[in-house]
């Protein structure tokens, strides 16, 4: 539980209590998370960092429950996830987590309109239509709903991806480097947009990032080395994200 400005417990959109992940065996085993605590708020945007090979991704993977803990625990608002079942599991991403990879992963024959309604169709839920205008709008993706993925730039696909995100209204949204692929003013494009959904859409967001710049659009960014937190910046700005690396390599030599 976290205490509010108000003084009221809320409980996080994430949290991880213990969190271990080894790879492999014996002499070849990896900790590739040796203990992880933290809590993500609900309406904040979160970014990870940390240098390659520090466990990024391994903490993604088990907060979002596509890979299993060695040890500890993840909640996702009060339902444990490391206790599910792997049907129990994807029914939970399915219906409460939305993803954005760096890779755009939209369907090539459907339209911009189709992709983003997708995961209702696979969930089998019905269309918000008021939700969905607000997403495109709120994307600036009007103009483009009868588009192939084929006819649009990549900043308008990963738009598209972020709606499709967001239309099932997840609890959380997992980004795992969603600029990867992007020049630097499509990247900032969506970003921002990210940054949107968080401040007037209210949503939830942790994001993946090498990036110091990307990481600046989130409120806060949390380090991680060697399987474990390295420390965080609040309000962070692309210079205090490089400062806080730095830091990070220079403990590491
Ligand atoms: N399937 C696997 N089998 C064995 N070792 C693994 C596996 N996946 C990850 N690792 C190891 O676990 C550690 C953490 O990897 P992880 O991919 O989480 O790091 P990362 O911070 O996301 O790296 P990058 O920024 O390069 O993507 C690394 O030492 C990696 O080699």
């Amino acid at each position: 539980m976290t205490i509010n400005d108000l003084g009221n417990t809320v409980t996080p959109a994430v949290r991880a209590r213990g969190l271990t992940k080894t790879y492999g065996q014996g002499e070849a085993a990896v900790a590739a998370l040796a203990g992880v605590d933290i809590d993500f708020a609900a309406g904040a945007f979160t970014a990870l960092m940390g240098p390659s090979g520090s466990g990024k991704s391994t903490l993604m993977h088990l907060l979002a429950g596509l890979d299993t803990a060695s040890r500890g625990q993840v909640w996702l608002g009060d339902t444990e996830l490391t206790t599910l079942d792997d049907t129990r599991a994807t029914l939970l991403r399915r219906e409460r987590i939305g993803f954005v990879f760096q890779a755009f992963n939209l369907l090539p024959m459907f339209t911009a309109e189709q992709n983003i309604t997708l995961p209702l169709m696979l969930a089998g839920g019905k269309l918000d239509r008021a939700w969905f205008d607000t997403l495109v709008e709120t994307l600036g993706l009007g103009a483009r709903l009868d588009h192939r993925p084929s006819e649009l730039s990549g900043g308008q696909q990963q738009r598209v991806a972020i709606a499709r995100a967001l239309i099932t209204k997840p609890e959380v949204v997992f980004a795992d480097e969603p600029t990867g692929n992007l020049d630097s003013r499509s990247g900032a494009e969506v970003l921002e947009f990210l940054r949107r959904s968080v401040r007037e859409l209210g949503r939830t967001v942790i994001m993946v990032t090498h990036d110091a710049v990307a990481a600046s659009y989130a409120q806060r960014v949390v380090l991680i080395a060697d399987g474990r937190i390295a420390g965080e910046i609040a309000e962070p700005t692309p210079e205090s994200v490089a400062a806080g690396l730095d830091a990070l390599r220079t403990v590491d030599a």
